[in-house]
């Protein structure tokens, strides 16, 4: 019997790779530049399935697409994906929860000690020769984290393991903000739910945990940023859009807030002349929250084996449902 087709939009370790091959004849796109749409829609008409981590797609583009049966990403997050669109057209969309919550995590605690403790800023001044006597003076002092109350608004999968570092690592209170509560969240951590108002009044951190939707865009804007502490750290591990920047970068550049720490910006890579890159009161990280060898290799073979199980007519584990 034929094998099924796919297509690979980027390549994947060598092991994710023999097990594809195990199953499926595939095609990989070795370019540097991405397939334009037009380019696009062709290889996915004569695919059985496709890996399009970096790409996107909606219904458009699988509209005449006959033998497509599903599109796989190795990202947890799939807002650059219309998972309606393509079920219109009976193509299931596949993510990959579960496998990078733990390394998420440690990132954004990461990014939670240095935005606290200004660890980006002052291992600038090491760098730049610009210790002195006067390096540790009261004005350049941070913040604590070991006891304080930390604010997530997404406590998902990822946000929970924040919560249980935050909890058993650092003995802080929690406020959580989501749609639905998480009872067995509040149980085990004291975690308590809370308006988002006044979830930003009390916290001396703030974490965005939540995926990009209608509802998240511009979730955190100037009204939001000003109910913050003035001593408050702003974290973002979710996506650029879900704060207002432009809103962020006045809070930063008038002290209205303490500082932020940030993976994910509006537009990526985060252009020269961005005006964060001038700020002191930032940790800029390039989008690394799953990017540990392990981890992006664990995302490689979930989406392979959702890819797969597609293209061979089954049911996916990570179909997402909308
Ligand atoms: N920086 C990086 O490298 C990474 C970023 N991400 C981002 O993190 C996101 C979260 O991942 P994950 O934890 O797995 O997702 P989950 O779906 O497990 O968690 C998302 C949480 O957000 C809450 N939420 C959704 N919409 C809203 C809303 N409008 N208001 C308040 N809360 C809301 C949900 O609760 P409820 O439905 O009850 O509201 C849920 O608890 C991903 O979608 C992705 O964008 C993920 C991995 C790595
Ligand atoms: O941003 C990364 C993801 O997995 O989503």
């Amino acid at each position: 019997m034929n094998k099924p087709h796919v297509f690979l939009a980027q390549s994947v370790p060598d092991s994710v790779l023999s097990y594809i091959a195990d199953h499926c004849d595939y095609t990989i796109w070795d370019k540097d530049e991405k397939p334009t749409t037009e380019q696009l829609k062709e290889i996915l008409r004569h695919s059985d399935g496709a890996l399009l981590t970096s790409l996107s797609a909606d219904e458009e583009l699988v509209k005449n697409c006959e033998r497509l049966k599903v599109i796989s990403t190795a990202t947890v997050g799939y807002d650059r994906f219309d998972p309606i669109g393509l079920a219109k057209h009976n193509v299931y969309l596949t993510n990959t929860p579960y496998v990078l919550d733990e390394t998420v995590a440690d990132l954004l605690f990461g990014l939670i000690l240095s935005g606290s403790r200004r660890i980006a800023e002052l291992h600038k001044e090491v760098i730049d020769g610009n210790w002195t006597d006067k390096t540790t003076q009261p004005s350049l002092y941070g913040q604590d984290v070991y006891k304080k109350t930390l604010g997530i608004i997404g406590m998902g999968r990822i946000g929970e393991k924040v919560v249980h570092r935050a909890k058993e690592g650092f003995n802080m209170s929690v406020l959580y903000h989501n749609r639905s509560a998480r009872p067995e969240a509040e149980e085990r951590y004291g975690a308590k739910k809370v308006e988002l108002d006044t979830l930003l009044e009390e916290s001396d951190i703030v974490v965005l945990m939540v995926p990009l939707t209608e509802e998240t865009t511009h979730l955190i804007g100037k009204e939001e940023l000003s109910k913050m502490k003035q001593t408050a750290l702003l974290v973002n591990g979710a996506r650029g859009p879900v704060i207002d920047e432009k809103a962020l970068i006045e809070a930063l550049t008038t002290n209205e807030i303490f500082g932020a720490a940030l993976d994910v910006f509006e537009q990526e890579p985060l252009p020269s002349n961005h005006p964060f890159l001038s700020l002191k009161n930032v940790t800029l990280t390039p989008h690394i929250g799953s990017a540990t060898a392990a981890t992006r290799e664990a995302m490689a073979m979930r989406a392979a084996e959702n890819l797969v199980a597609g293209a061979l007519g089954k049911t996916p584990v990570d179909v997402v449902k909308k």
